[in-house]
């Protein structure tokens, strides 16, 4: 097992559960909201990084993006998401060894990272309500009695203020008064937050919402997911990924 200490210095409660650690001295990491703890880092990824992810992912006339998939519980079919109307794309991490060691570095080192996942929205396509944590004795892509202890999105391009595509955080109180946080995707920004606590308690506050993107504009944003244990099951390794491009990043 892999996990952070248990520091008390960079962890935040909520009904005195304790979350992963970040990277304190990170350049340009800003809290942007404390209890539950969000994060924010202008610049995570350079202009050339954000265009050279997009690039890869829509190499071979864009056939690596794909409609968003979900298994339907009820019948075991896999069916669109209606949660999520964006297309995706997956990134091995061998692809990415410059983006993987700075998530280490921002991230304290946790090094149970999931496969990279590229998110591009269109003409009124979005990601309605939900939380990132996964929990549990069976849990998605392999990993087991794990959650996903933190999630970075970092945007890749720059959407306008009225062009919808914002990350919306609408459950956040501060001193009991709501107090919901709206962000615009700014190419290169990283936010952070904690979906689930070290002891495997998802942590409702942190909902959020990828609001629609209207028909002028298009949002493309990584988000990357850090677990609590290693994968047991291997059949989800990701190098039986093909690899979508030659640009190592
Ligand atoms: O597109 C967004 O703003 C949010 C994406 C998201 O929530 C996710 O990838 O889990
Ligand atoms: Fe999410």
């Amino acid at each position: 097992m892999a996990c952070a200490p248990l520091s008390s210095s960079s962890s935040s409660s909520s009904s005195s559960s304790l979350f992963h650690s970040i990277n304190e001295s990170y350049p340009k990491l800003e809290k942007i909201h404390s209890s539950p703890d969000i994060y924010s880092i202008q610049d995570f990824l350079s202009e050339s990084e954000c265009e050279r992810i997009i690039r890869k992912v829509s190499s071979n006339d864009g056939i690596n993006m794909r409609p968003c998939l979900i298994k339907n519980e009820a019948t075991g079919k896999v069916e669109p998401d209606v949660t999520r109307t964006s297309l995706n794309a997956n990134i091995a991490r061998r692809e990415v060894p410059t983006i993987i060691q700075k998530i280490l570095n921002l991230m304290n080192n946790e090094k149970q990272i999931e496969i990279l996942q590229v998110l591009r929205y269109r003409n009124g396509q979005e990601f309605k309500s939900h939380t990132d944590g996964f929990n549990g004795p069976t849990t998605a892509c392999g990993f087991y009695q794990s959650g996903r202890i933190a999630t970075i999105f970092c945007y890749l391009n720059n959407v306008t203020d009225s062009g919808g595509g914002k990350t919306t955080f609408p459950l956040l109180t501060d001193d009991g008064r709501s107090s919901s946080l709206d962000i615009t995707p700014k190419r290169g920004l990283a936010v952070v937050h904690f979906p689930t606590s070290l002891d495997l308690k998802e942590d409702q506050r942190t909902e959020h919402i990828g609001t629609p993107v209207t028909d002028m504009e298009e949002k493309w944003i990584l988000t990357v997911w850090v677990w609590k244990n290693q994968r047991a099951d291997m059949r989800y390794s990701e190098d039986i990924l093909p690899f979508l491009s030659d640009d190592i990043i």
